[in-house]
């Protein structure tokens, strides 16, 4: 599995407590920045982190802000992209197994490092599970036409 991560300025710190995850998962990763604490505009991470989910370049993506609500909305703007705001982890789980949420969008002002890990794995390690949602996500894509 490949994954595309960003983050702005306010979620830059939790974004590389989440980076040995990865490597203890055995996920491949690019990181897009920001790389530091110097403010910047969320929607210029978020877009091309959702852009490459949308192009297949990337089986998921993982967007990182102060609350999560900009990244998340930002990237939902994206044809093809499926983005949760998720701040616990039955979320997370629902997001993947219901939604099939393609990109992850988090918090780092609302929730703290250990949360946003098991988040993370939760997230990353669980499946679409398909049949009756199957048609509704159809609809919900259909919404874009
Ligand atoms: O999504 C956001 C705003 O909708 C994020 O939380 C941003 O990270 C936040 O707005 C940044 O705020 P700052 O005061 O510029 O650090």
């Amino acid at each position: 599995m490949k994954i595309i991560i960003g983050s702005d300025h306010a979620g830059w710190a939790l974004k590389k407590e989440i980076f040995p995850l990865f490597e203890r998962l055995g996920i491949e990763y690019n990181d897009v920045g920001t790389d530091g604490s110097e403010s910047v505009d969320y929607p210029d991470f978020a877009k091309p982190v959702a852009q490459q989910v949308a192009d297949g370049k990337y089986d998921l993506g993982i967007l990182i802000c102060g609350t999560g609500i900009g990244m998340s909305m930002t990237a939902n703007k994206v044809p093809g992209i499926r983005c949760a705001l998720v701040n616990d982890v039955f979320s997370a789980e629902m997001s993947r197994l219901h939604n099939q949420a393609n990109v992850l969008a988090m918090g780092e002002r609302v929730i703290g490092p250990g949360l946003a890990k098991a988040i993370v794995e939760k997230w990353l390690t669980t499946e679409f599970e398909g049949g009756r949602h199957a048609s509704r996500i159809q609809k919900v894509m259909e919404t874009e036409q």
